[in-house]
């Protein structure tokens, strides 16, 4: 479609004529899917499902507190100096149904719903749920691209075999992904990884699978902008998949979280890196991990709303640049 055609976005409830706490909440206070015809460039989509968790539960209840924190989040973006609800069409797609007593089943009814929303040529924005969810939308993602480029924020390396056997949890998604061929293991970097191992093998594994590690420490040593110049270089122009556990950043940034660590990067880093990859051909990412039972002051919620306000910003310039190129 040439940009003559392209209709302009709607965008988000403005907030100089309805207060910004009134009424139901989308992310951003954005559209919702149907209001914009069913058709979206990027579709911001909650999955309430955390029955992969190894500890702490309450994770279900993320999507919705990032959409409650996001109602202060503005229109233009001056980091990227972009607006992102302006240059691409961004719609609440509302919740992915799974369910909570079967996991196998969870996991496929969040690819399918994926495939659906990937099908209809929009990229997704997932707010989490548990970290059990990148799978199945790593798997769609794939389907459509082919292998992809991952970064991974965690704490955590997310590349264990399995928990009591299961093998679709939290702590399980990248072995998985691995495994399926669905990353390209010339591009995998785990980012703010740090907190006790079950041993030292734990590491050896991760290498073998493909994965570099950013450590938090070394972003504290580094700084952001050197680790967003050495990340962008891994990745190149490949397509890629962003995707965020809430828990990279320290518990004093992000305590609502199930499994907190330690020495965590602050969240002003972790959306520095992001604003250094606005470059990439980001084609959908996820924020994870948010369990708002354990939150004060929604200062996860907000963290995380603002973490999927950069990461939407680089998809919808990207899909702006598209346009132009066209
Ligand atoms: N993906 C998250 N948040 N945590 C994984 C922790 C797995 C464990 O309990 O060892
Ligand atoms: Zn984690
Ligand atoms: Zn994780």
């Amino acid at each position: 479609m040439s940009s003559a055609e392209t209709p302009t976005p709607r965008g988000p409830v403005d907030s100089s004529r309805v207060p910004r706490y009134a009424g139901p909440a989308t992310y951003a206070r954005l559209p919702r899917l149907d209001e914009v015809g069913g058709k979206t460039d990027i579709a911001v989509v909650g999955v309430p499902f955390d029955t992969g968790v190894s500890y702490r539960p309450g994770a279900r209840f993320g999507g919705n507190a990032i959409r409650e924190a996001s109602r202060l989040l503005r229109p233009y973006n001056p980091a990227q100096d972009a607006s992102p609800f302006a240059l691409a069409q961004v719609a609440d797609a509302g919740d992915i149904a799974a369910n909570p007593f079967n996991i196998n089943e969870a996991v496929e009814t969040i690819e399918a719903a994926a495939d659906d929303l990937l099908g209809s040529g929009a990229r997704m924005m997932t707010l989490g749920g548990d970290h059990t969810i990148a799978l199945p939308l790593l798997r769609s993602v794939a389907k459509k691209h082919g292998p992809v480029a991952l970064l991974h924020f965690d704490a955590h390396l997310d590349t264990w075999d399995t928990y009591f056997g299961a093998e679709y949890t939290h702590g399980t998604p990248f072995r998985r992904a691995v495994e399926e061929g669905i990353l390209d293991t010339e591009a995998l970097s785990h980012v703010g990884t740090r907190g006790p191992l079950y041993g030292k093998q734990d590491l050896t594994d991760d290498e073998k699978m493909g994965f570099g590690i950013v450590t938090s420490a070394d972003i504290y040593r580094r700084g952001a902008d050197e680790v967003a110049d050495q990340l962008r270089q891994r990745i190149g122009d490949r397509p890629l998949y962003i995707s965020i556990d809430i828990d990279c950043l320290d518990p004093a940034h992000a305590p609502g979280t199930g499994t907190p660590e330690a020495g965590g990067m602050t969240s002003r880093e972790l959306l520095e890196i992001l604003r250094g990859l606005s470059s990439c051909n980001l084609v959908s990412a996820d924020v994870v991990e948010v369990a708002p039972a354990y939150d004060h002051a929604e200062i996860t919620a907000v963290a995380a709303s603002h973490t999927a306000y950069e990461l939407t910003t680089i998809m919808s310039r990207q899909i702006a640049e598209g346009r132009a190129a066209k």
